[in-house]
């Protein structure tokens, strides 16, 4: 098959599945359509925040009953469909033309805040997404999108000048990219409330997403070396947002170290539970009109919590860490480790005082995301 992207050349070698996916995810984000590869076919996907007019007028008119929509099991659930919410895929149908208002509409909430929405789902047919719908919603939360998608089967089509990947290099490279981090630089970086600090700088091979390992003093390797595992909170951690407690336990974690026997905080590229920035905009969005943390992310249709620690234990192997007590409220996170082979040998509490604004969202942590906090304190202080 002639790809339109030339992936081998004799000089500059094999291009990886990581980068493959790195360039599939770009193209994603810019509003292109990518060709997803595989053994039923060819197919063009668009990310659903990029779906157009002119695009709408052009599939309705060439490939009316041939085209379908992507969305998550959560995402159906919240438009009114009975099916299985947690970790599927789904295809929609257009019963009749639909416009562009109506798909943003249907696959992001805080457009249709304000919209009546209770003729969406019976303006669709549903079916169970198949194996390129599975792969390409990865692919969209890999680019921090809305995991919605337009998708044509090509048939014996192919399309300019468009970028292509095939199926298997989207779940390889995304795997690659949780198994590949090496360091690529470290320095020393004195902070404010710790004076000996280390910044090490880890990434995969062949690019990616990139993240830290912040070592404070000098832990003794031989023995359990205290950790946290910090997911970056560009809103918490560098603005001092009070809608969560991220920069209290950033700084609260750094501090503690520095006054015990050291330790390492891995500062993890997991904005907003690994949803990305803008979502958990639109999360906080969806927050302020009423839903929890957690129904917020399933309206938008991601899954509770969307973060991977392998990085995280990736990167304790190359520091030689073999033992940790990890300062955390979050069970799953303990339980992650372990799972991944670390040996934990003690969670250690991480609380701060609750404040007006953050007060609901650790209630819900400590209600139904089942962090260990005494939720009697919330109420009290703050
Ligand atoms: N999706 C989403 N993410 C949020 C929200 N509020 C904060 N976050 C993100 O949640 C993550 C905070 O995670 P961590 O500090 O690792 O905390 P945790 O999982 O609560 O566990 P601890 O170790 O006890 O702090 C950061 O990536 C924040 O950006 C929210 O309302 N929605
Ligand atoms: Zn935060």
């Amino acid at each position: 098959m002639n790809s339109p992207v030339a992936y081998l050349d004799p000089v500059f070698g094999v291009t990886s599945a990581l980068s493959k996916v790195d360039r599939a995810a770009h193209e994603l984000r810019r509003g292109d359509a990518l060709i997803i590869q595989s053994t039923s076919g060819n197919f063009a996907v668009i990310a659903a925040e990029a779906v157009s007019d002119p695009l709408l007028l052009n599939l309705q008119a060439h490939d009316a009953n041939n085209w379908h929509l992507v969305v998550t099991g959560q995402r159906a659930v919240r438009i009114g469909f009975e099916v299985d919410a947690q970790d599927s895929v789904y295809q929609l149908k257009a019963k009749q033309p639909v416009t562009t208002k109506s798909v943003q509409e249907l696959v992001d909430p805080t457009i249709s805040l304000n919209a009546d929405t209770d003729s969406q789902a019976h303006s669709w047919h549903i079916d169970t997404g198949d194996h390129i719908d599975g792969a390409a919603v990865l692919l969209l939360k890999h680019a921090g999108l809305l995991p919605a998608c337009v998708v044509v089967p090509l048939k014996d089509r192919m399309l300019q000048d468009s970028v292509c990947i095939a199926e298997a290099d989207i779940r390889a490279g995304i795997s690659e990219q949780r198994e590949t981090l090496h360091i690529v630089s470290r320095a020393r970086v004195p902070l404010e409330d710790a004076e000996n600090v280390e910044i090490v700088a880890f990434r995969p091979e062949d690019g990616g997403t990139e993240h830290l390992a912040i070592i404070v003093g000098q832990p003794d390797l031989n023995q359990p070396v205290m950790i946290r595992l910090h997911s970056e909170c560009f809103t918490g951690d560098l603005l001092g947002s009070l809608r969560c407690d991220c920069g209290s336990q950033l700084r609260g974690a750094i501090s503690l170290m520095a006054a015990t026997e050291g330790g390492i905080l891995l500062y993890l590229a997991q904005e907003g539970r690994g949803i990305g920035l803008i979502n958990k905009l639109r999360a906080y969005q969806l927050q302020d009109s009423g839903l929890d943390t957690v129904d917020a992310n399933f309206d938008l249709g991601f899954e509770e919590d969307e973060r991977d620690y392998m990085p995280a234990v990736q990167m304790l192997k190359h520091l030689n860490v073999r033992q940790v007590r990890v300062l955390t409220n979050n069970p799953r996170k303990v339980n992650a480790l372990s799972r991944l082979g670390v040996n934990v040998v003690e969670r250690v509490a991480h609380v701060f005082p609750a404040n007006r604004h953050n007060r609901g969202y650790l209630m819900t942590k400590g209600t139904r995301g089942g962090h260990l906090f005494d939720l009697s304190s919330l109420k009290e202080h703050g």
